[in-house]
Parts: structure tokens; C-alpha cells; sequence
């Protein structure tokens, strides 16, 4: 689904290995200004890279039909209709699909009661849950979010990792930068940390965050554990705080 051998952005990201198979949820974790937007920009084409991406070599509108992007950036420049918006995502699509795909996506963002609404008048997370809805609804192979969650409320935040991690048992392939490392562990097939713009581990949930993990690349204490409800982080505080 998505393979990048090599992939560098000189001064930002060093070759860069990864593998994305369908039915993977994968988490794309890193401190501030580790390289996450850089590489998921870099594997679309969307920056000049050097080194291999299978998606960046697609031409431009088959890779539109493989991969949809939710990009950091939540900016929609037009005033329109939160409708009109999420079904700019079928306007590369072929077919017949196109009214039910961008119904499922309203549905399952929650965004009925604000589909006539104009987009441009949402707040931060109402738009970010549309943004999200457009990319849903151009029904890619691949689906790549890029900090989809920041800025949401508790309960979106979850729905939102939740509707990842569906999309993806249902045959997609996601890839979700984010912070938040409980969500991360709580919901990702998989884990890939980069720091200083080099992946430094890829793994399932536990392998990845180790209390080592957390102290070399988040500069925080902590660990990682299993309870009857799935994997529950603790954050316990700095590397730096004076011990106890
Ligand atoms: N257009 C650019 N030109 C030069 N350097 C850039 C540019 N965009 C980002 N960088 C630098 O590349 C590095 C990686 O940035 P990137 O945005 O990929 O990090 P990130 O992991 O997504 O960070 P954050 O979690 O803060 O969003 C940073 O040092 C950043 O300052």
C-alpha cells in the first residue's frame, strides 16, 4: 500500500524506511519538529525528496485515487457548504459511489447537523472533523491524517481514533501523526517514532513506548501498561525533575 525506501528531505529527514500494509492503523509519533509532516508530505510528493516513494511516483491523479491527505494545516479558503466540502473529496473518484461515500463520511464524523453550515464559519474542530470527512470520502486505499486530533475534545478525539482504527479493519491503510501517546497505544495497530527526523523505532504499542523510549526521545517518565481496558500510559513527569 505505501513503501518508501530511503525517503530524505536534506536537513530535515534522513532515509527513511517504512512499509504500510491494508488493515494497519499507524501512529506516527515524534517530539516537536521530529520530521512527522515532513515525511508524510515528502511520501505524497507533495515536498522535493530524494531516495523511493511508491506513492510519490504514482502520477498525480492516480495518486489522488490512492492516497487521501488531511493535511496539519486546517485553512479552508472558500466559503462553502460543509457538504460542498467533504464531496471536493470524490471530484478525482470514478464512479457511481460518489453520494453514498460523502453521506458515510457525514455520518460517521458526526457532521449532520452542520452539513448546510458554511465551513469557513466552523470552529477549529468542527472543521477539522470536515477536513476529515474529505478525505474519508474519497475512499482511497490509503488514508494519511496529519495531527487529525489536536484542538478536538475529548470524546471527538476518541470517536476520531476509533473511526481510524475501523476504516482500517476494514481494509484501509491509515497512517495518523498525533501527540497524544495514550490515544497512540490505545488505538494504532502500530507505532513509528521519529526523532530528529530519523525513524527510531516501529513497532507495536509496547515495543515503541518503553520507558527508555520516553525518556531518550519525550525528555518525560513514564510507562506504558495493560489493563482490562487496553493500554493505559503514565506520564509521570520530566527527565530532568529532581528525583524523590
Ligand atoms: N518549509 C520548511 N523549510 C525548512 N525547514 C522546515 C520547513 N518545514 C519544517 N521544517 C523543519 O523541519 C523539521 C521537521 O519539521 P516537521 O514539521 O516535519 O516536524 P513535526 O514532527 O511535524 O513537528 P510538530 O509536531 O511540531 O508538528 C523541523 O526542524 C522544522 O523546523
Amino acid at each position: 500500500m505505501l513503501t518508501l525506501q530511503g525517503l530524505r528531505v536534506p536537513g530535515r529527514l534522513s532515509g527513511c524506511d517504512l512499509k504500510v500494509a491494508a488493515g494497519e492503523c499507524v501512529g506516527l509519533i515524534g517530539p516537536n519538529g521530529a520530521g512527522k509532516t515532513t515525511l508524510l508530505r515528502a511520501a505524497q510528493g507533495l515536498i522535493p525528496a530524494q531516495g523511493y516513494s511508491s506513492l510519490a511516483a504514482l502520477p498525480i491523479a492516480k495518486r489522488a485515487r490512492a492516497c487521501a491527505f488531511m493535511p496539519q494545516g486546517r485553512e479552508i479558503a472558500w466559503p462553502m457548504q460543509v457538504q460542498v466540502l467533504i464531496a471536493l473529496g470524490r471530484a478525482l473518484q470514478p464512479g457511481s459511489a460518489g453520494d453514498a461515500a460523502v453521506e458515510t463520511a457525514i455520518a460517521a464524523l458526526d457532521l449532520q447537523a452542520l452539513r448546510h453550515r458554511d465551513a469557513t464559519s466552523l470552529s477549529g474542530g468542527e472543521q477539522a472533523r470536515a477536513l476529515l470527512a474529505r478525505a474519508m470520502a474519497q475512499d482511497t486505499p490509503l488514508l494519511i491524517a496529519d495531527e487529525p486530533i489536536a484542538g478536538l475534545d475529548p470524546a471527538a478525539q476518541i470517536a476520531t481514533m476509533r473511526l481510524l482504527r475501523r476504516l482500517a479493519g476494514q481494509g484501509r491503510g491509515v497512517i495518523v501523526s498525533l501527540h497524544d501517546l495514550g490515544l497512540a497505544a490505545q488505538h494504532c495497530t502500530r507505532l513509528v517514532l521519529l526523532h530528529q527526523g530519523r525513524i527510531v523505532a516501529d513497532g507495536p504499542p509496547p515495543a515503541v513506548l518503553t520507558p527508555r523510549h520516553l525518556a531518550d526521545y519525550f525528555g518525560v517518565t513514564g510507562s506504558l501498561t495493560q489493563s482490562p481496558d487496553g493500554p493505559v500510559l503514565h506520564l509521570r513527569g520530566l527527565t530532568t525533575d529532581p528525583r524523590p
